[in-house]
């Protein structure tokens, strides 16, 4: 482990306690770094989004964490054992240190409550010190941050397109400075433009507030693109775990080349992934 380390997962396995038994993580282990955006991938029900809620605790019966731990490394020096923490320090862990932007979130919003009283009522229940001009200013300031702007305090969740909607989603994740982001397919409703404008901002708020990202998502294009590094997973486990770069020049795992030659766009006559200030 380095002092840039944000997450051990150590040899982690979860199994879904029904007949048969479904073992849907097996001995994955990973180091996340201090600020760093890691990409999860592979096909539907390889345990994605199993993995991410093992690491927030958010399992459910029938799903057993049967092995292995997840250390949260915090910024102030403490190491705290997930597997551990009892109700309410789970609860406060959550919010204040990782937050999770959820697959089909923006359909999460109250649609009787304006966009300022939901963003408010993270404030009030997490930050109960605080004034209500405090609050107010820092809801203001996050809706700016996300770039949906301040003037939409007062709007409903229909009076906004979905993603603005999936902005204020972020805005609330981020509400608490988190030091990690878990995003389950965060823009798969929205349409491509939007995806890359929100994808771009939240890799600009990563660099400016300096929180990790687990990104998961089907679109390995997507993840080429804004991730440090990207994992690969089948069946359970971690096949692969490497650079954008070395992924798509030389992917180690024959999965892993399956995945990529799955993308047209990556493979056809105009192939190649291009990041910002890269050449090709
Ligand atoms: N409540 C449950 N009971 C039994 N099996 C489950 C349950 N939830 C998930 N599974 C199984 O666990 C495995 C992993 O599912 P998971 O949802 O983590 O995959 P995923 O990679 O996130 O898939 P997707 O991309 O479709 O969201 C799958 O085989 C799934 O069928």
């Amino acid at each position: 482990m380095t002092d840039q380390t944000l997450l051990t997962i150590d040899d982690i396995d979860v199994v879904y306690d029904v007949d048969p038994p479904v073992h849907a993580v097996r001995g994955v282990s990973l180091r996340l770094e201090r600020g760093e955006i890691l990409g999860l991938a592979g096909e539907s029900g390889c345990g994605k989004t199993t993995l991410a809620y093992a690491i927030q605790r958010l399992l459910r019966p029938p799903a057993v964490i049967s092995a292995g731990g997840v250390i949260f490394h915090d910024r102030d020096g403490d190491d705290i054992d997930i597997t551990a923490l009892g109700t309410d320090a789970l609860r406060r862990f959550r919010w204040d240190k990782v937050s999770m932007v959820f697959q089909g979130a923006m359909n999460a919003l109250n649609p009787v409550k304006n966009i300022g009283s939901q963003l408010e009522d993270v404030f009030l229940t997490h930050r109960p010190e605080m004034s209500r001009a405090e609050r107010r200013a820092q809801c203001a300031e996050l809706l700016e941050i996300v770039q949906v702007g301040r003037d939409r305090l007062r709007s409903y969740p229909h009076e906004l397109s979905g993603g603005m909607r999936q902005r204020v989603m972020i805005a609330m994740a981020l509400a608490l400075k988190p030091q990690l982001m878990i995003m389950d397919e965060p823009t798969t409703a929205l349409d491509v433009l939007i995806q890359r404008e929100i994808l771009q901002q939240i890799s600009e708020l990563r660099s400016r507030f300096g929180f990790s990202v687990i990104f998961i998502t089907h679109d390995l294009p997507l993840l080429l693109e804004i991730s440090d590094r990207i994992a690969i997973m089948k069946a359970g486990e971690i096949v692969e775990l490497d650079t954008p770069a070395n992924i798509y020049r030389g992917a180690r795992h024959e999965y892993t080349r399956t995945l990529l030659s799955s993308f047209p766009s990556l493979t056809g006559d105009r192939g190649g992934f291009l990041r910002t200030g890269e050449a090709r």
